[in-house]
C-alpha cells in the first residue's frame, strides 16, 4: 500500500562558524543537513506503522513528504499504487494527512468545514451529506457539529481535524501526533478510530512521543535517529533486539546507541 524508496530530505541550518579564532564577534555560515537520509520501507494495507524518534529526529519531515507536501530532495514515494513521480495528485487523493499543528478557522461550524473540505474533493453533494453523518458518527461529532469551532475544546477541535481526513473516504492515513495534548478519554477516542479503521483495511502511519500507545497499536515500528532508520520491526523485536521488557526502555536503548543495533 505504502512504499518509500531512498527518500531524502536537506534543509539548510545556520551554525557558528569557528574557521576564524582571531575575529571575537560570533560569525555563523549556513550549512546544508539531512532531516530525512535515505529512508526506506513498506507499509501493508491494513496495517498501523508508528513512527517514533526523539525531538528534531525526522519524524515531520517524513510524514509531510509522504502526505506529498513537501518535496523530497531525492527518492521515491508510491502510495496505493500510484507513483507521486507520475501523478502525485491520484496519490494524494487517496491520502487523509493530519498535519501536527492544524489550526482550523474558528469562525465556522464542524459541518461547514467538512462541507468545504469536501467540495475541494469534487464530491458529489448527496455523497457528502452521507459522509458528514458517517464521520460524525464515526468520529462521536453529533454534540458540537453546528457549534462553532474558535468554541470546541481541545479534544472537539482535534476529533474535527481528524473528521477533516476521513471526508472522502481516503485509504491511507497520515497522522502527526494525533493524540498529542488530549486526556486519556479523548485519546483512547482515537485510538480505538484507529484501530476500527484498520479492520476497515485502511493503512495508518502516525507517529507519536507516547510509547505505551505505540505498542499497543501499532503492528510494526519505524525508530529513527538524526534522519536515518535505526530499527524498524514489531515492539516484540525491538524488545528482543535491546533485551528490555518495555517499548519505552527499547526506545532509550535504541536512540542511546544511534544506528549501532541496526546496523549489526
Ligand atoms: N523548513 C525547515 N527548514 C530548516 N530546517 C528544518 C525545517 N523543518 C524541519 N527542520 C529541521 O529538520 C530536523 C527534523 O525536524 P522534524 O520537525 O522533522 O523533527 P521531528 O522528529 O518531527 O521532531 P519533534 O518530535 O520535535 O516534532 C530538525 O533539526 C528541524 O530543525
Amino acid at each position: 500500500m505504502i512504499e518509500v524508496n531512498n527518500l531524502c530530505k536537506s534543509f539548510t541550518r545556520v551554525v557558528k562558524d569557528e574557521s576564524n579564532k582571531k575575529i571575537k564577534k560570533l560569525k555563523t555560515k549556513k550549512e546544508d543537513f539531512l532531516a530525512v537520509d535515505n529512508i526506506s520501507f513498506s507499509v501493508k494495507q491494513g496495517k498501523i506503522l508508528g513512527i517514533l524518534g526523539p525531538n528534531g529526529a525526522g519524524k515531520t519531515t517524513l510524514l509531510r513528504m509522504l502526505a506529498g507536501i513537501l518535496t523530497p530532495s531525492s527518492g521515491n514515494i508510491k502510495i496505493a499504487n500510484h507513483d507521486y513521480s507520475i501523478d502525485k495528485n491520484a496519490a494524494k487523493c487517496e491520502i487523509g494527512y493530519l498535519s501536527g499543528n492544524t489550526k482550523l478557522y474558528g469562525r465556522i461550524s464542524p459541518r461547514e468545514l467538512l462541507t468545504t473540505f469536501g467540495n475541494l474533493y469534487e464530491m458529489p453533494s448527496e455523497k457528502l451529506k452521507q459522509s458528514i453523518e458517517d464521520v460524525s458518527e464515526v468520529m462521536d461529532m453529533k454534540n458540537f457539529i453546528d457549534n462553532r469551532i474558535e468554541n470546541l475544546s481541545t479534544g472537539q477541535t482535534q476529533r474535527t481535524s481528524i473528521a477533516r481526513c476521513l471526508i472522502h473516504s481516503p485509504k491511507v492515513y497520515i497522522f502527526d501526533e494525533p493524540t498529542l495534548g488530549l486526556d486519556v478519554i479523548s485519546s483512547q477516542s482515537i485510538i480505538e478510530f484507529m484501530k476500527n479503521e484498520k479492520k476497515k483495511g485502511k493503512t495508518v502511519i502516525y507517529s507519536t512521543h507516547y510509547m505505551e500507545e505505540a505498542e499497543t497499536l501499532c503492528d510494526k515500528i519505524l525508530m529513527i535517529h538524526e534522519g536515518k532508520i535505526i530499527a524498524n520491526g514489531t515492539s516484540q523485536k525491538l524488545k528482543e533486539d535491546t533485551q528490555t521488557t518495555n517499548l519505552r526502555d527499547a526506545f532509550i536503548s535504541l536512540a542511546s546507541k544511534g544506528g549501532e543495533l541496526y546496523e549489526k
